[in-house]
């Protein structure tokens, strides 16, 4: 399967963010990558349903909703509402994450899980089958631009690994820090979908950044 790009619009412009959203729609971008914070799972807040709404109005191209927010079955059905096609919640966040998964299917919307830079992938063993995406926190989440956790390489193999180990169809996303410098080797690991925010949005032409992502091609690569 070719690789996904999926430009954050946290790092978009918020006074110009129609014309951030229709740059996303004439890019070679797969997703808008939406990241939603409460100021309370972790140290920032972003947006709401008010601001995904208004995206998802003018986006040509699915919703991928990344959830930074405490007790996430809240607002299942608040976020199929403002338009979300992939729903991702942190393992952190969940008590009952088995039940927020089946929840976000039933919605009829892709379920994704999230682990933190410091949580091993052998704690989604026995969820690895339920989830169609698992999203490997790059830097600790809550802000855009840090700096990429080089960890995370083994973390991808071991969870490609993991999937392999019971035939899970499971999409690997990397978020935090990536850019066209690591985008390969991501790639090269194991990783299928590429979040990147601030390498898209603090580049001089940010439509030719997401286009250099996208044509890797890891089979030349490979050769
Ligand atoms: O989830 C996130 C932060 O918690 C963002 O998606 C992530 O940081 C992307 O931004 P950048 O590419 O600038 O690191
Ligand atoms: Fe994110």
């Amino acid at each position: 399967m070719k690789h996904l790009i999926a430009p954050s619009i946290l790092s978009a412009d918020f006074a110009n963010l129609a014309d951030d959203v229709e740059m996303i729609n004439e890019s070679s971008a797969d997703w808008f990558h939406v990241d939603v914070m409460d100021g309370n799972f972790v140290p920032n807040i972003s947006f709401g349903f008010p601001v995904i709404a208004a995206v998802n109005h003018y986006a040509k191209k699915p919703l991928d909703v990344h959830l930074m927010i405490v007790d996430p079955d809240r607002y299942l059905e608040d976020f199929k509402k403002v338009g979300a096609k992939v729903l991702t919640v942190h393992y952190e966040a969940c008590t009952h994450l088995h039940r927020t998964v089946s929840k976000i299917k039933e919605l009829g919307m892709k379920a994704g899980v999230a682990i933190n830079p410091h949580t091993p992938v052998s704690v989604l063993e026995d969820i690895i089958t339920d989830v169609d995406l698992v999203l490997i926190m790059s830097v600790n989440p809550g802000f855009g631009g840090q700096k990429f956790i080089e960890n995370t390489y083994n973390k991808i193999k071991a969870l490609r690994e993991l999937c392999n180990k019971h035939n899970a169809e499971v999409l690997i996303e990397v978020d935090g820090g990536v850019n066209k410098h690591n985008a390969l080797a991501l790639l090269k690991a194991g990783a299928d979908v590429l979040v990147a925010g601030n390498a898209v949005f603090s580049a001089e032409d940010p439509k030719h950044e997401i286009a250099e992502l996208k044509k890797l091609n890891i089979e030349v690569f490979q050769a």
